[in-house]
């Protein structure tokens, strides 16, 4: 039989992904092959809100993927609007949010806006670790311990990228300049052709600084050991088995490398792929795992989750267009 420890979560949490609320008509992604529900995004934070906070273990936090708003906002002057509307959704329950940066929030916000902001979850619950340290001084990345033996690692994909970065500035020029070894288009929103995995290579993509690359490490070294899980969590996902090519992050394989060179790591959430996607790399026993967005949701269905956390593995409890999944940790993640 199975004992109370195997029973009762030792934590649990929500997550959801890509709401991109705007008060606007429904629309088309830009490829017209999904639609976006842009008002119903809100409706359907406000549903994963009701069942988060009426489930038999309400989450101890939530993790919101990146995208919360959209970025047709800022053409209607409607950015600070829309933010305060999901804003408000979250402050109806007490539980608190870590609000992971997409490329949506660039086209809505400054960076320096974006750090002064509600959406800096890193002032509200970071420095969890005894120095403090973040992984930048203004990269929107820290690591926090909801429960003893866990790290949760959030990270700033958009830290090397053309979005957020002042045009006169030199990380504006060093992302250029990587993008444009790959892509020639004149368009840079526009992928480039040939090899697939080089499709990444768009303005509405971005990647990790050696800075926060080294960050990462020392965090995850920490967690080694003291046998730390860790959980990461990114807009841009970073395995190419859990995406298409066109929404990973640019240095994914220097992430994966940093991942494959620790034991502490079980976990990796992603969103910008409002298709979703999942792999369990076999390597390293860590699950990669891309959460299916709000936006492309239609208004009968769902698209958030509630994760229980027991000592040997997560159980996610899918609503809508998200399944179930048990994630269990490998023998040798500790
Ligand atoms: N294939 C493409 N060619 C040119 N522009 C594109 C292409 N795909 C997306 N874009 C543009 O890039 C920006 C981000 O795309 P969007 O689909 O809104 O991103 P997300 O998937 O994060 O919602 C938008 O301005 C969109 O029009």
């Amino acid at each position: 039989m199975e004992d109370n420890a195997e029973r009762t979560p030792l934590f649990t949490f929500g997550v959801i992904a890509d709401i991109q609320y705007a008060d606007i008509d429904d629309g088309f992604n830009y490829s017209k092959t999904r639609m976006r529900f842009y008002r119903g995004s809100l409706q359907l934070l406000r549903n994963a809100q009701a069942s988060w906070s009426e489930a038999a273990t309400k989450p101890d936090f939530i993790l919101q993927l990146g995208d919360v708003i959209d970025g047709f906002n800022k053409r209607h002057d409607a950015s600070d609007g829309a933010l305060d509307s999901v804003l408000r959704e979250f402050s109806s329950s007490p539980v608190e949010v870590h609000h992971v940066w997409g490329n949506h929030e660039f086209y809505n916000f400054s960076r320096s806006e974006l750090l002064r902001s509600k959406l800096n979850s890193s002032a509200a619950h970071g420095g969890s670790s005894p120095s403090g340290a973040r992984g930048g001084c203004d990269t929107h990345a820290y690591h926090f311990s909801p429960s003893p033996g866990f790290t949760f690692v959030v990270l700033d994909a958009y830290d090397v990228s053309l979005l957020g970065r002042d045009e006169s500035s030199e990380q504006y020029c060093s992302a250029m300049n990587i993008i444009k070894q790959y892509n020639n288009n004149k368009d840079l929103n526009c992928p480039p052709v040939g090899g697939s995995l080089q499709q990444r290579f768009t303005m509405f993509n971005g990647g990790f600084s050696r800075k926060q690359l080294d960050w990462l490490d020392s965090v995850l070294s920490l967690a080694d050991d003291k046998e730390d899980r860790v959980t990461i969590v990114s807009h841009l996902p970073v395995h190419p088995y859990s995406t298409v090519p066109v929404c990973l992050a640019w240095n994914f394989d220097e992430l994966l490398a940093i991942i494959r060179s620790h034991s502490s790591v079980v976990c990796f959430l992603a969103g910008h792929d409002h298709d979703g996607g999942y792999c369990w790399d076999k390597e390293t026993g860590v699950h990669h795992l891309t959460l299916e967005g709000v936006i492309e949701t239609p208004p009968n269905s769902n698209a958030f989750g509630l994760v229980s956390v027991y000592k040997d593995r997560m159980v996610l409890k899918g609503s809508g267009r998200i399944r179930d999944r048990v994630l269990q940790f490998s023998q040798s993640d500790v």
